[in-house]
């Protein structure tokens, strides 16, 4: 099919924009509920770190008397409430906006900072990549104050941005694993939002039970700081549906180097120059 050139959707993906303009595009795309859902949807609480098929967590600070019916252990999550301040989080999206978006898949906007990779080719190239940017350092230097980031040397650092009059949203995936390394991390920015895990089987698990499992629904309340390591990051997929998107929201996602590009990895010198150039600090966005 032709490609809208009015956003920056190709194949599969769309959004309102070109599927309003484009004959067909997104056709059959439901466009209120969230449509990659086959079932229910439970909600995570980060107190008692169980996703539970009934509860109410509009309630604040959440408390776990709210919760009913049944209940889900869910590894590899943690979310740092008010990581920053609202005068920190107005700098941070003024800098931010200083530098251009460049239209992405599903309505969103980004802003690169990274060195360029090739998933498919197994390439990365670091020659345009100049650093995270300045606002990072002081990010980065608080993150490593917390426990589970204490280790955490962020190469790569991207900048998403989501409104609702576009319908952006991000389809359920994992994130890269031969170069990103185990934790993902988050900043959430503008509004408060939502983010979506759905179980991925195994190929041995695919007629197993596990297959019925629940999606899970983990709150990212702006200004806070999600982490996702262990099965949330490799068992379960991640997507951001249109309905959790009720104003602008901008991501800040930060990744790490994965072991085989780390300190006795096959690909270490690769990854100590990546490492080299994300640490000066002096970055600017990846045209
Ligand atoms: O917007 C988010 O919080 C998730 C973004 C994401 O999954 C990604 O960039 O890979
Ligand atoms: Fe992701």
């Amino acid at each position: 099919m032709e490609q809208s050139k009015v956003c920056g959707c190709t194949g599969i993906r769309s959004c309102l924009v070109c599927e309003q303009t484009v004959k067909n595009h997104g056709k059959g795309k439901d466009n209120t509920v969230v449509a990659h859902l086959p079932g229910e949807v439970w909600q995570y609480c980060p107190v008692c770190r169980k996703a539970w098929s009934k509860t109410d967590l509009q309630q604040h600070p959440v408390t776990c008397e709210s919760h009913k019916g049944n209940s889900l252990d869910f590894h590899g999550i943690e979310i740092l409430e008010n990581f920053i301040s609202s005068q920190e989080e107005m700098d941070i999206v003024r800098k931010i906006d200083m530098w251009d978006w460049k239209a992405s898949q599903s309505g969103r906007q980004k802003q690169d900072f990274g060195p360029k990779v090739n998933f498919k080719k197994r390439k990365l190239r670091s020659d345009c990549f100049t650093g995270l940017p300045p606002f990072s350092k002081v990010l980065v230097g608080k993150m490593n104050l917390v426990p589970c980031l204490a280790t955490f040397r962020p190469i790569e650092q991207c900048h998403l941005e989501y409104i609702p009059e576009r319908g952006s949203s991000i389809d359920p995936h994992f994130d890269d694993w031969w170069v990103w390394g185990e934790r993902l991390v988050t900043l959430n920015l503008l509004s408060s939002s939502y983010i979506i895990f759905t179980y991925n089987p195994t190929e041995e698990e695919n007629n197993d039970s596990l297959q019925q499992l629940p999606a899970v629904s983990v709150p990212m309340p702006q200004r806070s700081l999600l982490v996702v390591y262990g099965d949330a990051r490799f068992k379960w997929m991640h997507s951001v549906p249109r309905n959790a998107i009720t104003s602008r929201r901008i991501a800040i996602t930060y990744r790490e180097l994965s072991e085989q590009f780390s300190e006795g990895g096959e690909n270490f010198e690769v990854g100590k120059k990546v490492l080299e150039i994300a640490e000066t600090y002096q970055g600017e966005v990846v045209k």
